[in-house]
């Protein structure tokens, strides 16, 4: 039985990919390389180059390879970007994943693991903040994710498709054994650009926003390793194999960092004290965001293994550093 993986090549689906391979499974990966790299599919996984919204490659793909479970990954992932172009959102993560369950559906494909968002949220009332706080995203991209959430709410009660669907808090860091790591070049996310910024691959880096109600004035957010994170999409899968019901689970640590603890360990941990700005704040953030992680660790028996910031921030480093390397060797 083969899993396929949409979004592959990407820098979550990439770390799933190898987590699978370790864990003796057979991978098929569906990526158009929009933003994701021909070289972090291992070699012996076939990478098909497409759009996971193409009908006819979908049907093509079912009828040459045994595929009882999709683990989606692929989607547009830029917050602001979803501001400014709401519809192109609404098409490739959400139109696109309709068409992607109706292929599923067609072809038997009986589970589904979905990359959902800590965004579905908003802002919210409470923190830790459980799977039943109220839903209010307040991005295009938030949106454009809850209604796959519901979609497959309503598909899984129609057909014989059970899910899990996983809102992934603040992911970081890079594998442990250094076959991959974040390498979206424009990447906005924090503990990546602090990294950058240590490494003298940016002159410095800004802080949005220091009039928070928290306790530093800046925001807060459970940062999840990606090592981790891919295993929670490992544990989803035994659970539907096993017969478990569907899920919907959060994917955090249950604490969280703010801004400026992130900066300094940074600055700690590479040993660089480099320039930062205060600038104000980022429009959509929400003050402070940290999971409840009860029912992934009961309903799944998920442990994190990589719980610790310095390391993340190391291995992030580590990362870095071979990118750049690789970047100026122009492999
Ligand atoms: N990175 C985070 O902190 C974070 C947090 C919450 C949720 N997520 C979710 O995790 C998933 C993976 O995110 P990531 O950080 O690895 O992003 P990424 O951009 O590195 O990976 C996305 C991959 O999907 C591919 N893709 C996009 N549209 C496609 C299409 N129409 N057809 C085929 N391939 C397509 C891209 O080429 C890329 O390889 C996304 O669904 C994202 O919403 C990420
Ligand atoms: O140069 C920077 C970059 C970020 N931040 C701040 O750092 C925090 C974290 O920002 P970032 O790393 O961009 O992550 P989020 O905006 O929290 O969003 C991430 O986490 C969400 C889930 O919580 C996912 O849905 C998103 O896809 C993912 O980008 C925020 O307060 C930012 O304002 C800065 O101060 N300076």
């Amino acid at each position: 039985m083969t899993i396929l993986v949409t979004g592959g090549a990407g820098y979550i689906g990439s770390h799933m990919t190898l987590e699978l391979l370790d864990a003796g499974e057979k991978v098929v990966v569906l990526d158009d390389l929009s933003t994701g790299f021909r070289w972090a599919v291992p070699q012996e996984v076939p990478l098909i180059v497409g759009d996971f919204g193409d009908a006819a490659l979908l049907r093509d793909i079912f009828a040459r390879h045994d595929i009882q479970s999709i683990i989606h990954f692929a989607a547009k992932i830029v917050v602001p970007e979803s501001v400014a172009d709401p519809l192109g959102y609404y098409l490739n993560n959400t139109a696109k994943a309709r068409a992607l369950l109706a292929a599923a559906v067609e072809a038997g494909v009986k589970r589904f693991i979905f990359s959902s968002t800590a965004a579905v949220y908003g802002d919210p009332e409470h923190n830790p903040v459980t799977e039943d706080e109220s839903l209010k995203p307040v991005s295009p991209y938030g949106r454009s994710k809850l209604m796959v959430e519901w979609m497959l709410e309503d598909v899984s009660r129609a057909h014989d498709l059970s899910y899990v669907a996983l809102r992934y808090f603040n992911v970081a860091g890079a594998d442990p054994l250094g076959r991959s790591g974040q390498s979206t070049p424009k990447a906005t996310h924090l503990i990546k650009v602090a990294v950058q910024a240590a490494l003298g691959l940016r002159p410095g880096m800004q802080v949005f926003g220091t009039d928070y109600p928290t306790p530093d004035g800046t925001c807060l957010r459970d940062y999840i390793h990606v090592t981790d994170l891919a295993r929670a999409h490992l544990d989803a899968l035994r659970h539907l194999r096993g017969g478990g019901e569907s899920l919907v689970c959060n994917c955090g640590y249950a604490h969280g960092f703010s801004v400026l603890e992130v900066i300094e360990t940074v600055k700690r941990v590479s040993g660089v004290d480099f320039k930062v700005d205060f600038a104000a704040r980022r429009p959509g953030d929400p003050a402070a965001i940290v999971a409840a992680n009860d029912r992934i660790r009961s309903r799944l028996g998920w442990t994190p293994r990589h719980d610790d910031l310095e390391t993340i921030v190391r291995q992030a480093l580590d990362w870095e550093r071979k990118l750049a390397a690789r970047n100026e060797s122009g492999a």
